[in-house]
């Protein structure tokens, strides 16, 4: 057991990321690479589990960023293979809010749908000229300081909570303005969102990706350089080379090393470095945020939760700040109910604190939970849950958490060394994006750059170098004009490299 030769490469992790680190390595020509991998399947976030007799995604959902001036690769893929997916209508959710009262006439809460819109438009223009002049980043909660308004009652505290926590899984007094207004993942690929419904799995598309490349038979993966339930413990690095050391038991040996394992991971003490990664890795690691996203999937003996098209989301305000607020029907449309038929299902959404709460919870208090919250919504007459299914995402030792936000007091510049490299050690994975963390299409983008630096480091010997020096002169820099520009120059380069990847995805489809 291991792998000696001189150019391989060691993969950790066999999520989107890792996949096409390993495509990319492949299609240059570097086939000496093994993909290591923690649990017993390849997909990582994207992951389908079983329930009421069908399955449903308990990681990524959506394809987010469709119809705009770029095409976002993963709306690509999907269309290639067929997936399911429905288009996800956003704007009917204040004809659908409940209280601890039951229904709200929409009628009555215009004003606040109008303020919410009114703040998020004023937040967002806040960030575009803040990060034009170089100013410092402020948080989402400031800017609606700014703004003049900040939501108190249960109904602006939950249509505020729909705008950012909704997205972002982290409230706005955490979250970085200006790294998410404009979100760029909207701004560049289009504000459209589809849900994935697909019997396959949304990680259809990883299987298909890996399948492009590794030996497969009777559409089973078989290739031995993909290696399933091995849990890397150690890394020992230098510029020579690099020495895993899995859970197992087994060495392997490689010239370089790509880690994909999620922000969570690399917070957590699984992975031990040797020697410990630098300063500036280790704090801007530390700096970012590994934020919690948990869908509760429930299947009811019927129906008693309105059903029309415009009912996807229905929204619950409770005083208590995204307590179980956002509810998802699966039978609302027509095509969804034909992916789900007779299922009699909805998943509500919680975040952050509240799934951090909720992870330690026995199901059947949380099923109390939400049987209380649901009576406030539909009065007393509604029947008991048959099937629950929870993920525990922040409690799942190979993820800590479902993808990472961009919080205040994070630069580009500390950004950067998130993704650097370290000797021989590289780094991809969805908080490795600079412009599109916490997304599937992130993920993939960042796994083809990590394969492309490499392959120009292989073959070309051009080896990509992190400047700790400047690193620094910019984190303690005050002077607006250098961070403005430094902050330009970084943007652009960013946009420059992936636009380049885009453009040659495009042509290798
Ligand atoms: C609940 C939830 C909802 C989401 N919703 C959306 C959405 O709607 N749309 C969207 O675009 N994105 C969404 N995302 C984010 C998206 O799923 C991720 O950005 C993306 O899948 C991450 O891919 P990755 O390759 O970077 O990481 P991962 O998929 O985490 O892959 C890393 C792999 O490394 C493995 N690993 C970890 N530690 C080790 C170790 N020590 N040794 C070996 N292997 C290891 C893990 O098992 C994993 O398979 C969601 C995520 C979650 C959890």
């Amino acid at each position: 057991d291991g792998h000696t030769k001189t150019d391989s490469v060691l993969i950790v992790g066999a999520g989107i990321s890792g996949i096409m680190a390993a495509k990319t390595l492949s299609q240059n020509g570097i086939n000496d690479f093994v993909i290591l991998e923690a649990t017993e399947r390849i997909g990582g976030r994207m992951r389908e589990e079983a329930f009421a007799g069908g399955i449903v995604e308990i990681g990524a959902n959506w394809v987010e960023g469709v119809h705009g001036s770029k095409v976002n690769p993963i709306w690509t893929l999907a269309n290639k293979y067929n997936l399911t997916s429905f288009y996800t209508d956003f704007s009917n959710q204040s004809s659908n809010i409940y209280t601890k009262n039951g229904y709200v006439d929409p009628s009555t809460v215009t004003n606040e749908t109008k303020m919410a819109e009114a703040e998020k438009e004023y937040v967002t223009n806040l960030a575009i000229s803040k990060s034009k002049n170089g100013e410092q980043d402020i948080s989402i909660l400031t800017g609606q300081r700014l703004f003049g308004s900040v939501p108190q009652t249960p109904i602006e505290m939950c249509l505020e909570y729909q705008n950012y926590d909704f997205e972002f899984a982290e409230p706005p007094r955490v979250t970085s303005l200006e790294n998410t207004h404009p979100n760029p993942t909207f701004r560049d690929f289009g504000d459209d969102e589809y849900f994935v419904a697909d019997p396959r799995g949304y990680s259809h598309i990883v299987h298909q990706l890996a399948g492009d490349f590794l030996q497969t038979r009777n559409g089973k993966i078989t290739d031995p350089r993909l290696l399933l339930n091995k849990v890397v413990r150690k890394i020992k690095y230098s510029k020579d080379g690099v020495k895993l050391l899995t859970e197992d038991g087994s060495t392997y040996f490689g010239k370089f090393a790509i880690v994909t394992a999620s922000l969570g991971v690399l917070q957590s003490s699984l992975i031990k470095f040797q020697p410990v990664l630098p300063d500036w890795k280790v704090e801007a690691l530390f700096q970012f945020d590994m934020a919690i996203y948990t869908k509760i999937f429930l299947r009811f003996p019927y129906t008693f939760w309105p059903i029309y098209p415009g009912a996807q989301f229905l929204i619950y305000c409770d005083e208590r700040r995204g307590y179980y607020s956002t509810w998802q029907s699966l039978v609302s449309f027509q095509h969804l109910a034909k992916e789900f038929p007779g299922k009699n299902m909805i998943f509500v959404t919680v975040t952050d604190e509240e799934s951090r709460r909720i992870e330690q919870l026995p199901d059947k208090e949380i099923k109390a939970e939400i049987m209380s919250v649901l009576r406030k919504m539909f009065g007393p007459n509604i029947p008991e849950i048959e099937e629950m299914l929870v993920p525990r995402w922040g409690s799942m030792k190979y993820f800590k958490g479902s993808y990472s936000n961009w919080p205040i007091g994070v630069s580009d510049s500390e950004f950067e060394a998130i993704q650097a490299p370290v000797e021989t050690l590289y780094f991809a994975g969805e908080h490795t994006s600079q412009k599109y963390s916490g997304y599937v299409h992130g993920a993939y983008l960042t796994g083809i750059e990590a394969g492309k630096d490499l392959v120009a480091c292989i073959k070309h010997k051009k080896c990509r170098k992190f400047s700790q020096e400047k690193h620094k002169d910019l984190k303690n820099s005050t002077c607006k004009e250098e961070i403005a520009k430094e902050r330009e120059a970084t943007r652009q380069a960013w946009t420059k490299k992936m636009d380049a990847v885009l453009a040659s995805h495009k042509n290798g489809m």
